[in-house]
């Protein structure tokens, strides 16, 4: 007989960008020690684990040791945090495509009522509290504004493309290029300058397919593949479609615009104001069960 009486575990993904999410309640589940960068490896890996880019932790705010130090006074009206890692192991600040589907999921587990969710609920993260809530279709995030990280080149099969650096809690390179990006090799991370970017970066190339001037401000189309740090090439990257989207608006002197962004994986829209970035996109959950014994040891 299989024993899985372990851990519930669901495995989920938004624009193919999947992950493996673990409810934790009461934090009593997966605490710190429990849930170790070894785990992490091991529940991402696609032969000897469930295989995902990244896991979700869905777990109170009051139940994660640093949370306090990322949100301030935004503690007390973040019930829930998102407690990321990439499939190294490692923690990231933000994932725009994981908080939407920790929404879906918080919602199906029965954490949270759908009307909250649908008027849009502070979640914490490590790169500070988030607005998410259900659109008309599929799930949106407020990201707050992207913030200028300088210029920096990134090296893929010994060619440089110069990029922007932007922050949406956490770090990217954008490099808008004429260059199609299907054609790029991204089996290898793109070189980067470890002084720009020191503790590490994602890395996007774009080709931007039109811009235009509407009725209703700049509207434009870009395509973008990413290579994210701490996972690889991904099918799609949430926080990187809006650090791209800003950058094709900044790079025709826009400060405002609405950016739809083909991905790998499907389709985003990105929404940019001065003091705003508003991500949405789907979000689906493939498959809820438990961990067995014989797996976790
Ligand atoms: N895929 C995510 C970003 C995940 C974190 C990233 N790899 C990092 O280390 O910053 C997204 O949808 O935003």
């Amino acid at each position: 007989m299989i024993d899985a009486s372990g851990p519930r575990v669901l495995k989920g993904h938004g624009t193919q960008n999947d992950f493996v999410v673990l409810p934790d309640p009461d934090g009593t589940v997966w605490p710190e020690d429990r849930l170790d960068a070894a785990l992490v490896r091991r529940l991402c890996d696609r032969q000897g684990g469930l295989g995902a880019d990244g896991v979700l932790r869905v777990v109170p705010s009051a139940h994660v040791p640093d949370a306090a130090g990322v949100l301030g006074d935004a503690l007390a009206d973040c019930t829930w945090f998102m407690d990321h890692r990439n499939a190294d192991g490692s923690h990231a600040e933000m994932c725009g495509n994981g908080i939407r589907l920790y929404l879906h999921v918080l919602v199906a587990e029965g954490l949270l009522d759908e009307e909250q969710a649908r008027a849009g609920v502070l979640v914490g993260t490590r790169g500070g509290p988030r607005r998410v809530g259900v659109g008309t279709d599929g799930y949106w995030v407020d990201m707050g504004a992207a913030r200028p990280l300088g210029r920096g080149e990134a090296v893929v099969a010994g060619h440089t493309y110069p990029g922007t650096g932007v922050s949406m809690g956490n770090p990217h390179l954008v490099c808008l290029t004429d260059v199609a990006v299907e054609s790029f090799d991204l089996t290898r991370a793109p070189g980067v300058d470890p002084a720009l970017f020191p503790e590490g970066v994602n890395v996007e190339l774009v080709n931007v397919l039109s811009a235009a001037e509407g009725p209703s401000g700049t509207t434009a189309h870009v395509r973008l593949r990413v290579s994210e740090r701490g996972v690889g090439e991904t099918r799609s990257c949430g926080t990187g479609a809006c650090a791209a989207a800003w950058a094709a608006l900044e790079a025709g002197g826009r400060s405002a615009g609405t950016v739809t962004v083909d991905v790998p994986g499907g389709r985003l829209a990105v929404e940019v104001t001065p003091t705003t970035t508003v991500l949405s996109g789907p979000a689906v959950v493939v498959s809820t069960g438990t961990l067995t014994r014989e797996w976790l040891g």
